[in-house]
């Protein structure tokens, strides 16, 4: 199972969550998130990330002026909840967000299902479950998820990835270790880190 963690703030935990082995980091863009972070910082963390983790930016945008910076910091990924119109030299790589509303979208090229938007609310399994059918394109899953659901969520929905964000938290914006470590260890993967007393909650 293909894991993205999100809400990543800082250098010191987008390195954690590459060493063990999560698939893609996303940082949030936008000042309507308690984890927003500047242009210049979401630079500092994916540079100092290496080349074999998926490097995404969420966003709420609707103003081309801050799309455009955030096409400018080269990620591979950009998530996004507005309808906003993505240029076409992006494409590719657009992820729209879909909640239980919405219609699936065309112009994207894959789906997150999150009614969540990092605040721990728990995914509409049936919901999920109907998108995942419907899609042809891939569809994350995302909303609520832990070390202690994440397992039942992917044999019963079946997503091409999960994602976590509070999940994973210490407190708003700083993951705990631990619970990183466990959440990939739940989706059935092996940690690249092993777990060290240090890393357990105090
Ligand atoms: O993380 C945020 O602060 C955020 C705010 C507004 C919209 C989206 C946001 N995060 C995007 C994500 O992809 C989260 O990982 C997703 O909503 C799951 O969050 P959680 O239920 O806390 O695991």
């Amino acid at each position: 199972m293909r894991i993205k963690i999100c809400g990543v703030t800082n250098v010191e935990d987008a390195l954690f969550i590459e060493e063990a082995g999560a698939d893609a980091i996303g940082v949030v863009i936008s000042k309507e998130s308690k984890r927003n972070i500047s242009i210049d910082k979401a630079d500092e963390i994916f540079s100092a990330l290496g080349p074999f983790i998926i490097k995404v930016v969420v966003t709420h945008t609707t103003s081309y002026e801050k799309l455009n910076e955030i096409i400018s910091l080269n990620p591979d990924a950009i998530q996004i909840s507005t309808n906003c119109k993505i240029p076409d030299t992006f494409r590719g790589r657009l992820i729209r967000v879909i909640g239980s509303e919405s219609e699936i979208p065309d112009d994207c090229d894959a789906l997150i299902v999150d009614e969540s938007h990092g605040n721990g609310k728990a995914y509409n399994a049936e919901y999920a479950k109907k998108i995942v059918k419907k899609s042809h394109m891939p569809v994350i899953l995302a909303g609520g998820l832990n070390s202690s659901n994440v397992s039942e969520a992917i044999t019963s929905v079946r997503p091409y990835a999960v994602d976590v964000c509070s999940g994973v938290e210490d407190k708003v914006g700083i993951k705990n270790r631990f619970e990183v470590l466990e959440f990939i260890r739940a989706c059935g993967r092996l940690p690249g880190i092993k777990i060290k007393k240090g890393y357990f909650k105090d």
